[in-house]
C-alpha cells in the first residue's frame, strides 16, 4: 500500500534542499525503480508539477509490472503520467536502452514544450559510470555527470547526485515505498553490473573501505574542473567554425577538447579517439585537406576553416 502523503513530510525529507533548484513544472524519468520512485515522491512532496515519463524497454518479460506501478502511483499524487513502448526489438546493451528512452524524452519535451528532465542518478551511479568511463579510456567525457547538464534543448537535472542508494533505500523503507527491482541489475553480463557487484567490492575488501567515497570525490573535483577546461577550449571553439590557424597554435589537449566540441554541436555526439586524431593528423601534414571518420562522416580544410561533410 502506498503511503498518502502530507505536506509536513517534505520536513524530514533529507532530499528537500536539493530540489529546490528544479522548476515547477518538469519532466522526469521514472523507471519503477527505487531511486526514482523516492524522486517522484520527493518532487511531489517539495510542491512540484513533475510529468512522469516512462520507457518500457521490452527487454524484461516483467516490465509491464513496472510501469503499472509507476502509472499508478502517478495517479494517487495525482500527476500526469505518459507512457511509451520501445519499437525495436530488442536493444540489449545499457547505451542503446538509453538512446532510446532518451528520444522518447525528447519528442515528448517538444511535445509538451517543455524542456525540464529530471533524473534520479545517485552518488552510487557516479561512481560507477567513472569507473566504467576509465576501463573503456574514455577522457573528460568520464570525469563525472553533473548536476544540472544540457543535451540540445533538453536541461538535465540530476538532485540525488550527492546521496547514496544505501540513504535513498533506507528513506524509501522507512516511508513504506513501493518500488521494483529490475533483475537485470544482477546480471553480470553487463559492464555497471560488474562493476557493483565485483570491482567495487574488490576494492573496498582489498584497499578501503572509504574507496566509494574517495572516487565521488575525485568525480566531483574533476567535473569542476573540466568546466574550467571546457572555458577555454570555448576560446577557440565558441564561433561557428573551428579554423585551423587556431588548432595550430594550441596544445594537443585544447586541440582535441575543441575538435570534439566542434563535432558535438554540429549533433555528432561521442566521436571516437581514433577519428578526433585522424582530424588532428591534418594540422601537422599540411598538404592535407580531407579526412574520413566513422559514421560515413568526412571533414575537410577550406579557406582555414574545418567543415564537416560526408564521404
Ligand atoms: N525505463 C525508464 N523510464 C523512464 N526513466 C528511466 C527509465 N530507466 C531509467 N530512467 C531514468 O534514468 C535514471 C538513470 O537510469 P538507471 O538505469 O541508472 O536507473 P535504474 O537503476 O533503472 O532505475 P532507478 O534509478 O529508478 O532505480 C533513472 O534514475 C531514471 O530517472
Amino acid at each position: 500500500m502506498q503511503k498518502v502523503l502530507t505536506k509536513k513530510h517534505i520536513q524530514n525529507n533529507p532530499f528537500a534542499e536539493s530540489l529546490k533548484s528544479i522548476p515547477e513544472v518538469v519532466l522526469c524519468g521514472i523507471s519503477g525503480g527505487v531511486d526514482s520512485i523516492v524522486l517522484l515522491h520527493s518532487l511531489v512532496e517539495a510542491g512540484k508539477k513533475p510529468i512522469v515519463l516512462h520507457f518500457e524497454h521490452g527487454w524484461r518479460k516483467d516490465e509491464t509490472l513496472d510501469s503499472k506501478l509507476v502509472e499508478e502511483l502517478s495517479k494517487k499524487l495525482n500527476v500526469e503520467f505518459i507512457k511509451k513502448k520501445s519499437e525495436k526489438s530488442f536493444p540489449k546493451t545499457e547505451a542503446g536502452a538509453r538512446e532510446e528512452r532518451f528520444r522518447f524524452f525528447i519528442d515528448t519535451a517538444q511535445r509538451k514544450n517543455c524542456y525540464n528532465l529530471v533524473l534520479a542518478h545517485h552518488a552510487d551511479d557516479q561512481v560507477e559510470t567513472f569507473l566504467m568511463q576509465l576501463l573503456r579510456g574514455t577522457g573528460t567525457k568520464g570525469w563525472g555527470m553533473d548536476k544540472i547538464s544540457s543535451f540540445g534543448k533538453l536541461t538535465i537535472y540530476r538532485p540525488f547526485l550527492d546521496f547514496w542508494k544505501a540513504d535513498i533505500i533506507a528513506f524509501a523503507k522507512k516511508n513504506l515505498y513501493c518500488w521494483r527491482e529490475d533483475e537485470t541489475n544482477d546480471n553480470a553480463l553487463y559492464l555497471r553490473n560488474k562493476i557493483r557487484k565485483e570491482l567495487i567490492p574488490f576494492l573496498e575488501n582489498r584497499f578501503s573501505k572509504s574507496v566509494k567515497k574517495s572516487l565521488w570525490k575525485f568525480c566531483e573535483i574533476l567535473r569542476e574542473e573540466k568546466k574550467w577546461l571546457m572555458q577555454l577550449t570555448q576560446e577557440i571553439a565558441s564561433g561557428p567554425s573551428l579554423r585551423f590557424s587556431d588548432l595550430e597554435k594550441a596544445p594537443i589537449g585544447k586541440q582535441r577538447l575543441a575538435i570534439g566540441l566542434w563535432l558535438k554541436k554540429r549533433g555528432v555526439a561521442d566521436i571516437s579517439f581514433e577519428d578526433i586524431e585522424s582530424i588532428r593528423e591534418m594540422i601537422g601534414k599540411k598538404g592535407k585537406k580531407k579526412c574520413n571518420l566513422s559514421r560515413n562522416l568526412a571533414v575537410i580544410f577550406k579557406n582555414d576553416e574545418l567543415v564537416l561533410t560526408h564521404q
